[in-house]
């Protein structure tokens, strides 16, 4: 992906970030732990939410199939952390009734976040209204209350200005969020493709959330992605509130690198008092 000369620069730069465990710890409280998988099961995502409040902190988020909504509220219950569930996921085909039908269920069992997929092959292929017609009719079902995170599947635009365009109409459609990818296709999220999106985020003005999703595993990787954000958007703009990682097995990684143990130490019963 061809990025103008400042975005690459900005790139380079955050590529060449030493990996820091005061970041790394910070990165903790900006997950959304993901579990998608097609054979997860309640005892899966029970194990999730067990992960979920660690040595340094809660998550963000937990990110599960809707089916699973309710068990992860039941199993968070008491503890600061949302729980999250995608729509039109993974394809981004459905039509805009099936996704706010989709939508108010997820959300009528507990879903505190939305992640949808926007009908991004269709964008490609150069439609604008239908897919933007998902879009707000996700945004309509959401309501103020509930964040929506839309997913743009950023690794399978043909160039960088298409990906932009996607970016912006979806701000325009009142995403939350632009979220970089499902992590069910390849390549999933990247620098280049970030670095696009977060500087869409920064010329419309809004206050736009990113969420970098999809292959995310080590803490080196982590800390590039935050460095990026931060050098696009200024230092500390990243939040909770605007900036997550969408991860199933980024979550060891961040704890190694911020001293509490070993790969699978983010199993034990979490100190902080919930
Ligand atoms: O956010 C959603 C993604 O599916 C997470 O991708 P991953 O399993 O590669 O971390």
């Amino acid at each position: 992906m061809k990025l103008s000369a400042d975005l690459q620069s900005a790139l380079d730069a955050s590529r060449s970030v030493p990996s820091d465990p005061d970041v790394a710890c910070r990165a903790v409280g900006l997950l959304d732990l993901t579990s998608l998988n097609g054979d997860d099961t309640d005892r899966v995502v029970e194990a999730l939410c067990a992960r979920a409040v660690t040595p340094v902190g809660p998550v963000a988020a937990v990110c599960v199939w809707p089916r699973f909504v309710e068990t992860a509220r039941r199993a968070l219950e008491g503890t600061p952390v949302r729980v999250a569930t995608v729509v039109n996921f993974p394809t981004g085909e459905a039509d805009a009734p099936s996704v706010a039908a989709e939508t108010r269920r997820a959300i009528d069992t507990g879903a505190q976040e939305i992640d949808v997929v926007l009908p991004y092959q269709a964008f490609i292929d150069g439609a604008r209204t239908q897919p933007m017609s998902v879009v707000r009719a996700c945004r309509e079902a959401c309501g103020e209350g509930i964040p929506m995170k839309v997913i743009l599947e950023s690794g399978t635009y043909p160039d960088p200005e298409l990906l932009a365009w996607a970016a912006r109409d979806s701000i325009a459609a009142g995403a939350d969020f632009l979220k970089t990818s499902t992590g069910k296709t390849q390549p999933a999220a990247t620098l280049e493709a970030a670095a696009v999106m977060l500087d869409t985020i920064h010329d419309s003005g809004r206050t736009v959330g990113f969420k970098a999703s999809g292959g995310i595993r080590t803490a080196d990787e982590a800390v590039s992605y935050l460095a990026l954000a931060e050098h696009l958007l200024g230092k500390g703009w990243a939040t909770p509130q605007t900036f997550r990682f969408g991860a199933s097995s980024l979550l060891d990684a961040l704890l190694a690198t911020c001293g509490h143990g070993a790969p699978g130490d983010a199993m034990q019963p979490a100190t902080a008092g919930y």
